[in-house]
Order: structure tokens, then C-alpha cells, then sequence
């Protein structure tokens, strides 16, 4: 059976995760409904850090906070140790309240407003990922008028491209992200931060994609990255404190993905970068990594009820559930697969194969197609597993559907960590028309 970190049947035949029966979380705080196993994040956390400390290095591991972030969990990465990636004000925002340190924060995005940067520079967060020559500008005035140095990593493509399961090079990168390294766009960007005493440049970021199963991209981007900074080395004597990898490690969704683990990813990157810098002649600088999906992804499953059925005779079964696209977006926009089972029935035998529907308006809304579940009847809760990274955090209210609440579960507790959204939060920010019609 399809069973991750504490997950496992108990005597009733239900799902129990971190020592709580599914079954009675659905009761107590209704569907659909995110359950979070935190001793899973946990483990997946110390397996990160525990991997570089093998090695003897100094490292960050930032928890990419675009995956899942609420205040809990903030609180929960910063318990582990981890830094935290930002990508906008709000997340940044959150991280703050959450009494995340400021100086463990990496702030992202492509487009950073001065008011977010701003945010940052106030809050004194531990660096910003530059990644366009607006934001350059914007932070160069705005440290002016503060009279602050901003700590910088430069974000660089390094023309890797990352898929799924492989990865391709591309001469000419076509990306939203970053300088380009094969252009003189990084170049010129180095040589305006040197030029300014607005920067300190701590080194260089890159990202190579998502849900990557393999190490040889990441040797890739090190040995790219490696190469422009022997060039700045040589040219202008630049020694980086930090190079930051990115996070993209893969996650088993379904039987038919095979990742590897944690630490296979952290050995081959601090092999190479290792092997580079000493190549190139460096000290060994920081590394930093940042991984969103392979700290939460698994870790999350989410608990609907099952209401409708419709059949359409020698074609298809859809058995409809009381979430969807918009609760994991996921299906609709990459065609995500995803394992799901019965949480009230896990003895029961597979003995038909249905399609999973949500209940958004809209045909593409299907959670999972052609799976294989005992006869659900409505009432039934349905769990899909591995929705811990860009579940919620991608959730929307369509057809103005509350947004689902949120629980942890470690050892036989459960803690309500984000409440369900209700009709009257749905309606908060409306105001009445003023009607120009006279009756
Ligand atoms: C810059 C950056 N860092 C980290 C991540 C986290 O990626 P993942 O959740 O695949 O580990 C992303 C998302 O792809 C990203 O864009
Ligand atoms: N949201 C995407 C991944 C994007 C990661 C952010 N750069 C997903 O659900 O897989």
C-alpha cells in the first residue's frame, strides 16, 4: 500500500498519520481537510542538515516557503534549523509574524516591489536573490537612502534546463528568471554590484526547475556556475562566500516515480562544488540549497468526502468529492497524478476502477483518473496523498469555495494550524453597489 512517513491502517481499518485516526479529523474539523505529518517534515529536515554535516561543510538549508507557508509552519522550519525562502511580500509577511529570524530569511521573485524590498531592507533579512537589473536599481536607491549595505546572491540561468525526469541543454536560455549566463547579463549585473557600495555580494544563485529525479543536472549548473566565477576571480579577484543550488529535489507521487533520496542529492552537489571550487581555485564557500516539495510534499495529505456518482454506461465512472481544483490546482495545470485510497474503508478490496472528480465548475476539474477503489458510496472519505507542497499554497476560491482548514498531527495529537475559510470571510471584502438606479 501507498504509505508515507507515519502513515498506516489501524484495527478499524482506517488511515491513522502521526498517531491520529483520519477518520475522526475529518469529523472534528470537517472536509475537505490538509493533514500534515510534522514528524515526516521533521525527518525530512534533519536528513537535509544531517547530509551536509557528513560532509563537514558550512550550509543553509532554506525551506522554499512557496510550497506551504502559514505560520505554524514557518515556526516549524525555524524549530529545524532551516532558513527560508521568501518570494513576495506576504510570504515574507508571514515568516515575520511567525518570529522567524530575520537574518536566516532569502528574499526571491522576479519582480520585487520597492515596498517589498523595503520590507526586507527594515526587517534586516539575512539576503536578497537579486534577479533583474530593475530590482538592482531599486535596491541601490533604496540603500542610499537608508545608508544600508544589502547582503546580494545574483540570480544566474545557467542555461540547464531541468524536466521531470531528465534534463536538456539550452544554448540560449528563455527564461523569466535571472541574468543569463552565456549573454554578459550576469557580467554586466557583477560589475554593477561591485561598482556600488550599495551591495555586498555574497555570491551566486541558481534554480534548474522542480520535481527533478536526478543529480546531473545540479552537477551541471555547479560546474556552469563554477566556471563565471573563476572568471570574476581571475578578472576581478572576487572570492563568493555563497553558492546557492536551488531547491527542485523530487518527491514519489505515484508508484511510478522513483526518486532518490535527500541525501543522494546533497552528496552529489557537495561533491561537485567541492571539486569546483578547488578546481577553480576557491575556497569552499557556503552552500546553500532550497527545497519546498521534498521537505512537505509527502509529508501532506488531504481528506475529502465523496457525494455524487455518475456513471456513463461502458465508459467511465466519476465519483465526485467536496474540493478540487480548487484545493490542488495541481491536475488542471501540469496534469499531476496523484495515489489516493478509502480512509474509512482501507481493507476494503479495489474492486472498481473510477475517476475522481472535484466539484468546481468545469470539466477539467479531475482530481485523479482510473484509479482503483473499493465501491465508494457517499459519506466515504477519500485521502490523496503527497498534497503537502502547492496544495494550499495554490488553493483559490473558486466558485467561491471556502478554502480548506489545515491540521498537524504529531504523536497521537492533532493542532488545528490554518481555520477553514467560511462564507463570511468569502464576502469580507465585497462592498454593496451604490446603486445609481432610482426606484
Ligand atoms: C528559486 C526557487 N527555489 C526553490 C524552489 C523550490 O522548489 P521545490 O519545491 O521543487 O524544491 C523553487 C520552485 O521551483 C524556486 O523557484
Ligand atoms: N507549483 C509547482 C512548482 C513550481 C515551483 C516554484 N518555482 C508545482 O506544484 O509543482
Amino acid at each position: 500500500m501507498f504509505l508515507h512517513g507515519t502513515s498506516r491502517v489501524n484495527e478499524q481499518g482506517h488511515l491513522e498519520i502521526g498517531g491520529v485516526d483520519v477518520v475522526e479529523l475529518a469529523k472534528t474539523y470537517g472536509t475537505p481537510l490538509y493533514i500534515y505529518d510534522v514528524a515526516l517534515i521533521r525527518a525530512r529536515a534533519r536528513a537535509f542538515k544531517e547530509a551536509f554535516r557528513r560532509h563537514g561543510v558550512r550550509a543553509q538549508v532554506a525551506y522554499a516557503s512557496k510550497a506551504f507557508s502559514s505560520i505554524a509552519m514557518v515556526q516549524l522550519a525555524a524549530e529545524e534549523g532551516l532558513s527560508l525562502d521568501v518570494v513576495s511580500g506576504g510570504e515574507l509577511y508571514t515568516a515575520l509574524a511567525a518570529g522567524f529570524p530575520p537574518e536566516r530569511i532569502h528574499f526571491h521573485g522576479n519582480n520585487k516591489s520597492w515596498g517589498e524590498l523595503a520590507m526586507a531592507l527594515e526587517h534586516g533579512i539575512g539576503c536578497i536573490v537579486a534577479d533583474n537589473f530593475y530590482e538592482l536599481e531599486l535596491i541601490e536607491n533604496l540603500a542610499e537612502s537608508s545608508g544600508r549595505t544589502v547582503p546580494i546572491l545574483l540570480r544566474v540561468t545557467p542555461g540547464v534546463e531541468a524536466h521531470t525526469h531528465d534534463y536538456i541543454l539550452t544554448g540560449q536560455e528563455d527564461s523569466k528568471f535571472g541574468f543569463d549566463l552565456h549573454n554578459g547579463q550576469a557580467d554586466e549585473a557583477f560589475r554593477r554590484v561591485r561598482a556600488s557600495a550599495a551591495f555586498q555580494l555574497l555570491g551566486v544563485h541558481c534554480h534548474i526547475g522542480s520535481q527533478i529525479f536526478e543529480t546531473a543536472g545540479f552537477v551541471l549548473a555547479a560546474q556552469k556556475v563554477f566556471a563565471k566565477l573563476a572568471e570574476w576571480n581571475k578578472a576581478h579577484g572576487f572570492v563568493p562566500a555563497v553558492v546557492n543550488l536551488g531547491g527542485g529535489f523530487g518527491i514519489r507521487y505515484t508508484e511510478e516515480d522513483d526518486p532518490i533520496p535527500v541525501e543522494a542529492y546533497v552528496d552529489c552537489i557537495v561533491e561537485e562544488v567541492k571539486k569546483q571550487a578547488a578546481a577553480c581555485g576557491l575556497p569552499l564557500p557556503e552552500i546553500w540549497i532550497e527545497p519546498g516539495r521534498s521537505l512537505v510534499g509527502d509529508a501532506g495529505t488531504t481528506i475529502y468526502t465523496i457525494g455524487s456518482r455518475k456513471e456513463v454506461p461502458n465508459v467511465r465512472t466519476y465519483i465526485a468529492v467536496d474540493g478540487g481544483m480548487s484545493d490542488n490546482i495541481r491536475p488542471a495545470l501540469y496534469g499531476a497524478k496523484y495515489e489516493a485510497v478509502l480512509a474509512n474503508r482501507m481493507f476494503g478490496e479495489r474492486t472498481e476502477i473510477v475517476s475522481i472528480a472535484g466539484k468546481c465548475c468545469e470539466s477539467g476539474d479531475m482530481l485523479i483518473w482510473d484509479i482503483a477503489l473499493p465501491e465508494a458510496k457517499p459519506g466515504d472519505y477519500l485521502a490523496v496523498f503527497c498534497t503537502g507542497a502547492y496544495g494550499y499554497s495554490m488553493a483559490n476560491n473558486y466558485n467561491r469555495l471556502p478554502r480548506p482548514a489545515v491540521v498537524f498531527v504529531e504523536n497521537g495529537e492533532a493542532q488545528l494550524v490554518v481555520k477553514r475559510e467560511t462564507y463570511e470571510d468569502l464576502i469580507q471584502y465585497d462592498l454593496p453597489l451604490k446603486t445609481k438606479v432610482k426606484k
